[in-house]
């Protein structure tokens, strides 16, 4: 029994399991695919009554025909290439009309040199590529038609109008191309954030995370914890159906147990994650903190690499929030600049204290910068003293204030440095020391336990996993006695891991796990 078990559980993989995207979206791919068997029709006609559509001689589409979407899929203006996009059952018959190409019919996933006609006038529109996906074996698992013409405005207009005089076809709205994909199962959930956040990435970082979501990394490990969380329900549903006894061997409820508490094991290790998924596609929210003229404007401007701030020897001349967005060693950092801290009677000055004061709290990461000059016998001002924790980071700015070399050196320590951002010395080695921190903290890599990469990347990831978490806990405590009700909170639990990649159909996997687990019945 026990080993019929373990075999129904190395065959509890996902059902939803999509085939290769098709590499670069417009070559020529394996042999095995360039034979493919016969082409849907241009366009289908169907009989709508008197005075019809077709009557008057025209083909009449139904919703679905007309579903061919178009949009330009480059960006608009002057460059070498832009690429119209086609998909719908009736990519075909923009090919036949638009595209007039040596081959009458296209063979598909293979560029072909053409000239792009209008479907009305038959004049050439422009001279370029077209290629041919037939689905499922593309992005939107539709026949996919690809354009490949000149970047001009003219061009492009030109051939979008000819596109719109087809009566099968229609723009695209935001996203659609992208919304295919996923109800055609090509994508999940999590690869259609990942292809978002890919776009979107602007540091290495965010594009690597990204990337590991379009792979799929995401989508295969919150599937692997559904599928496991699914054993442990069908081992419940055997013994409520069966009971234990001659069917079912004894222990299979303190099996699925056991499992469960691993279960909810593993998803607390990853929500104990310090955010680092949602701060490296988000960003980083650092503040620079600290009390007055000790450079904190100076050193924002010198990260920016531009007089960003308003730097003066005027104390308190900061008053409101600066925020900046920077690349720190591929880390996305959004640094807040913020007023000098002190007590005062300046109605605007104090508000801007309490807004820097707010800055502290609502940070990923604080940087105190401090003057040389403002320290005590090496001791923090009081102003700033009970803000600095074990996780701050500390400036000792000014360093040219101070003559003796050895309180400079000192001061330096584990995420502290010394600069004068006036006379730049320091500051090479602050950059180096402090990007080389970050990265410490937040850079993603797989290399040791302690810098895995997140599992989680958005809020939303987090809210279902601690709701799953919750319902294994409701399981764990419900007695055997009350089983019915254990096997329905673990149910609840597997749904709740499938809204991440929104795969949330228990009973298929249950079936076919449920089928192997009961042999001889
Ligand atoms: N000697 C010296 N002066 C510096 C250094 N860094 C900044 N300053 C000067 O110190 C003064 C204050 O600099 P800011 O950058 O405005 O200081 P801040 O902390 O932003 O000041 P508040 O916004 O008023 O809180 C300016 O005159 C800077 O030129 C340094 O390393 N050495
Ligand atoms: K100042
Ligand atoms: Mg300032």
């Amino acid at each position: 029994m026990r080993r019929a078990f373990a075999k129904a559980v190395q065959h509890s993989r996902s059902p939803f399991r999509p085939g290769p995207i098709p590499s670069g979206n417009s070559c020529v791919l394996s042999r095995q695919h360039q034979h493919c068997p016969a082409i849907s029709p241009y366009f289908a006609v169907r009989s709508v009554g008197s005075n019809s559509a077709q009557e008057r001689g025209q083909p009449v589409f139904s919703d679905a025909q007309r579903s061919t979407i178009y949009a330009l899929s480059t960006p608009p203006g002057k460059a070498g290439v832009a690429v119209i996009r086609v998909s719908g059952q009736n990519a075909f018959g923009v090919w036949s009309r638009l595209v007039k190409s040596c081959e009458r019919v296209p063979e598909p996933w293979k560029m072909e040199r053409c000239r792009i006609i209008h479907p009305k006038t038959g004049g050439v529109l422009d001279d370029g590529l077209a290629v041919f996906f037939k689905g499922p074996k593309s992005f939107t698992t539709e026949d996919v038609l690809e354009l490949h013409i000149h970047s001009g405005r003219a061009i492009i207009s030109s051939v979008l109008e000819a596109l719109s005089q087809l009566p099968f076809c229609r723009p695209a709205e935001p996203g659609e191309f992208t919304r295919r994909a996923f109800e055609g199962g090509r994508l999940d959930l999590t690869q259609v954030e990942g292809l978002k956040d890919l776009i979107d990435a602007e540091t290495e970082g965010q594009r690597r995370l990204a990337l590991k979501a379009v792979g799929g990394a995401t989508r295969d490990l919150f599937e692997r914890l559904r599928t496991e969380i699914i054993g442990c329900l069908a081992k419940l549903e055997a013994l409520i159906d069966f009971g234990e006894g001659e069917d079912i061997e004894e222990g299979v409820y303190e099996e699925a147990r056991d499992r469960a508490i691993e279960l909810r094991r593993t998803i607390q290790s990853y929500l104990q994650d310090s955010r680092r998924g949602e701060i490296m596609r988000t960003g980083l929210r650092l503040t620079i903190f600290g009390p007055p003229n000790a450079g904190k404007s100076s050193l924002l401007n010198f990260l920016a690499q531009r007089e960003a701030a308003i730097v003066t020897p005027v104390p308190g001349t900061t008053r409101d929030i600066l925020e900046l967005s920077l690349d720190l060693g591929g880390i996305p950092v959004i640094v807040s600049d913020t007023a000098g801290l002190r007590m005062t009677t300046d109605p605007v000055e104090r508000i801007g204290v309490e807004r820097a004061r707010n800055a502290i709290q609502a940070a990923d990461l604080a940087l105190c910068v401090v003057s040389c000059e403002d320290l005590d016998d090496l001791e923090f001002p009081s102003s700033v003293k009970p803000l600095i924790t074990d996780e701050t980071f500390v400036l000792f700015n000014k360093s040219d204030l101070i003559r003796d070399s050895d309180t400079v050196s000192r001061l330096k320590g584990t995420d502290r440095w010394t600069t004068s951002l006036k006379s730049g010395e320091g500051t090479t080695e602050f950059l180096a020391g402090f990007a080389a921190a970050l990265k410490r903290k937040y850079e993603l890599n797989d290399d040791g336990e302690a810098n895995r990469t997140p599992v989680i990347t958005h809020a939303r990831h987090r809210v279902h996993l601690e709701s799953a978490a919750r319902f294994i806990d409701a399981f764990l405590a419900t007695s055997a006695e009350e089983i019915v009700l254990g096997a329905e909170e673990l149910r609840y639990a597997a749904k709740a891991v499938g809204k991440v990649s929104g795969i949330i159909d228990v009973e298929d996997v249950l079936d076919a796990l449920f089928r192997d687990f009961c042999i001889g019945k």
